[in-house]
């Protein structure tokens, strides 16, 4: 994975007054799936137009495969799928005929080009709709299609706009482990822009932060997390249960609340009712099992967690936030 397949380099543009990528420096390594992460407006699709010689930067340099979509956008098509959030296929035409059309266009016979799109009906699963009409197409089928449609070319690089959008979670689900297996599978370098955190962290390698033009934090989830949560990597929650006697009493909850602070590492304690949460500098959930027990209350569950993307994006988008105000 040390080849580096997209390379930009204080990659900006500006449209009038906004800065809409700011300074962007980001390497993207062969085989790996990068997720770049942010709001409506944050300039993803922005960047995502500079590395196809879409629209042009204001300054800074971008590279893929080695080529400089300014100068050369033909070549950077050869070698780059793009598969946009509202990607169409002529309706009267079957999946197969599509696919068929596209391999000619990219100078394929249509023997060879049949025998391909065979292929690869068959790894996206659509053999069985290879010769319905794409305008009968589900959404869902619709995306696998122009995977399909993508890899016609035999990518180094695919890239997705919110491939998700518009797929039931389901659908959602098992598309995105398409998009892994094919990608592990050949090589392929995969750049998704997506808004859904949740489902696209189980598929990337990395994932970069994307508010206001600016990648604000890069990583995978493991490092993203240690990062910017140093101070307290642990959440571990817990659920008790007070004796029927002790709800009247306030202050068993905050007698809970005074042991558990005590315990070397833990940096904050919430209690809501049953339920306790504890934000910690070490795994003390044996600690943490312990004090509740010796409190006279029952212990129902215990987990321990990592914080996710969900509180990493949170975090960092509200750091944004106040530095912005
Ligand atoms: N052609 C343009 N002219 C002027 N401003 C533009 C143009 N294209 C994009 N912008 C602005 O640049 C900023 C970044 O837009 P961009 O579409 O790249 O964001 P995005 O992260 O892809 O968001 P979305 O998911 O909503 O498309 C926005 O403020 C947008 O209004």
């Amino acid at each position: 994975m040390n080849e580096p397949i997209i390379i930009l380099d204080g990659l900006t543009k500006q449209y009038d007054q906004l800065v809409a990528v700011d300074h962007l420096h980001l390497t993207i390594y062969r085989g790996e799936i990068f997720g770049l992460l942010g709001p409506n407006g944050a300039g993803k699709s922005t960047t995502i137009l500079m590395l196809l010689g879409l629209t042009e930067p204001t300054s800074g340099k971008v590279r893929v495969c080695g080529i400089d979509p300014v100068t050369h956008p033909v070549e950077v098509k050869r070698k780059v799928g793009y598969l946009p959030d509202n990607v169409r296929f002529y309706d009267d035409l079957t999946g197969l005929e599509n696919l068929i059309y596209t391999g000619q266009l990219n100078r394929m016979t249509k023997k060879q080009a049949r025998e391909k799109a065979l292929g690869l009906l068959s790894r996206v699963d659509l053999s069985g709709a290879a010769h319905q009409k794409a305008g009968t197409y589900s959404r869902g089928m619709i995306q696998r299609l122009g995977l399909a449609d993508v890899l016609m070319k035999d990518p180094e690089v695919i890239i997705m706009d919110e491939p998700t959008v518009g797929i039931d979670p389901t659908g959602a689900k098992e598309f995105l482990e398409l998009i892994l297996k094919l990608s592990k599978e050949d090589s392929i370098t995969v750049l998704l822009s997506s808004h859904y955190l949740l489902q696209v962290q189980e598929i990337c390698d990395r994932i970069g932060l994307f508010v206001r033009g600016k990648l604000i934090a890069v990583g995978d989830i493991s490092s993203l997390s240690r990062e910017l949560f140093a101070n307290e990597p642990f959440i571990i929650e817990a659920t008790v249960q007070y004796p029927l006697s002790a709800y009247a009493d306030s202050n068993r909850v905050v007698d809970l609340q005074q042991l558990l602070a005590k315990i070397d590492g833990v940096k904050q304690v919430v209690v809501e009712n049953e339920r306790v949460k504890i934000f910690a500098a070490r795994d003390i959930a044996p600690q943490v099992a312990r004090t509740i027990v010796h409190a006279g209350l029952d212990l129902i569950s215990l987990s321990r967690r990592e914080h996710g993307l969900e509180d990493i994006y949170q975090r960092y988008f509200e750091k944004e936030t106040e530095i912005a105000v």
